[in-house]
């Protein structure tokens, strides 16, 4: 039995370390859940005894191991109390299974009903097309904040054809949304691989798999982006298409988000393709805002939005989708005079014939 501390921590101080709303206090019995267990094992201390307080533990804890780990009780215990709280969000969204989001309409700029009610299935891509100013991010905030008639845009956001609890609004911790927005600027002072293993610890994955996460989603971002980056690249030295890249492999992989807000992809110059590919093979809600005709037509429908309002919904006919293809040859025809562009070539004659030949 190790010693006991000279400083215990007393009932008061603990009772105030303890977050309100949660359900730990210094009389809480630590059971082997795993919960717990996971929390005290990843802080490198030993297990508690069955039917132990949470307060007899601490008065155990040898002062020596505290120091030695750099932590003292009362962090512990503000620790396990966040821990628990997020294992409990977690568990929540896990439980939650996403088929649909509906978006019932509100008004335009000019305060004019939006008279269109749409919804949204699981394995769905549902892209957001519109003049620029026409409102198309301000949809995707609407749906990421889930609004209840309190937005500018006055819509209503229904979860499998409800009102969304209130939680997954308002906590930051809400998991029903991931957003991969325009601007990926990272501010942490982390590497790649730093970013991805912070990640997987929030997502709760068993420590000897998040080396194979890293892996993984460092090659699928490579795979996207142009240049390649290392696992031991700092953040804030990735180039906008690299961050990008670096969040869509992160988001695919790591995430369990069920749905998915995608604002002008084609913006980053990564294969917008792949990136797509990556993100769908994980059965969510995918909204994606876009002027890219290519991807426009990858959705099953598309949201015609101006002055603020979903004007049309247009369902992608067969006819569309075979012009994908054709529609692709000519992306790639503008790659390659980019490519040329970029690398100080000079572009005499346009060779259309490939297009010709088709
Ligand atoms: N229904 C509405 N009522 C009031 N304001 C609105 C409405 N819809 C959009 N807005 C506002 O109009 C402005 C332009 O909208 P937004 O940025 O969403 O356009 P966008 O289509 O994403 O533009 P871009 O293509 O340039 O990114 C924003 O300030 C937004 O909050």
């Amino acid at each position: 039995m190790p010693a006991a501390n000279q400083n215990p921590i007393t009932h008061q101080e603990l009772t105030q370390k303890t977050p309100a709303g949660q359900s730990l206090s210094p009389q809480t019995v630590l059971t082997d859940d795993t919960h717990t267990t996971g929390f005290f094992e990843a802080a490198g201390l030993p297990l508690p005894q069955q039917g132990i307080t949470l307060q007899q533990y601490l008065h155990q804890l040898e002062e020596e191991l505290l120091e030695d780990l750099g932590i003292d009780r009362e962090d512990l215990v503000t620790q396990l109390a966040c821990y628990l709280d997020h294992m409990k969000t977690l568990q929540a969204g896990n439980q939650l299974k996403v088929s649909s989001v509906t978006i019932a309409g509100g008004q335009n700029k000019k305060g004019e009903p939006e008279k269109v009610t749409v919804t949204i299935h699981q394995g769905e891509i549902v892209c957001i097309v519109g003049p620029t100013g026409s409102g198309k991010s301000r949809l995707l905030a609407d749906i990421e904040w889930m609004a209840q008639g309190d937005t500018p845009t006055k819509r209503h956001i229904f979860i499998n054809g409800q009102v969304p609890d209130k939680s997954w609004r308002f906590s930051l911790e809400h998991k029903l949304v991931a957003q991969l927005s325009q601007n990926m600027n990272f501010i942490m002072d982390l590497s790649v691989s730093e970013f991805i293993e912070m990640h997987a610890e929030s997502r709760m994955i068993p420590k000897p798999e998040v080396a194979a996460k890293v892996k993984e989603i460092t090659e699928q971002a490579n795979a996207l982006a142009g240049e390649m980056f290392y696992w031991d690249t700092p953040v804030t030295a990735l180039s906008g298409g690299q961050s990008r890249a670096l969040m869509i492999a992160d988001t695919a992989f790591l995430s369990t988000s069920p749905i998915v807000l995608i604002d002008e992809i084609e913006n980053a110059g990564i294969d917008r393709k792949k990136a797509l590919d990556l993100l769908v093979s994980r059965e969510k809600i995918i909204l994606m805002s876009t002027h890219d005709p290519v991807l426009a037509l990858m959705g099953s429908k598309r949201l015609v939005l101006r002055h603020g309002a979903i004007q049309k919904v247009v369902t992608t006919t067969v006819q569309e989708q075979q012009n994908i293809a054709p529609l692709q040859q000519l992306d790639e025809l503008m790659l390659s005079y980019r490519h040329r562009l970029r690398s100080g070539e000079t572009i005499d004659e346009i060779d259309l014939s490939q297009l010709m030949g088709r």
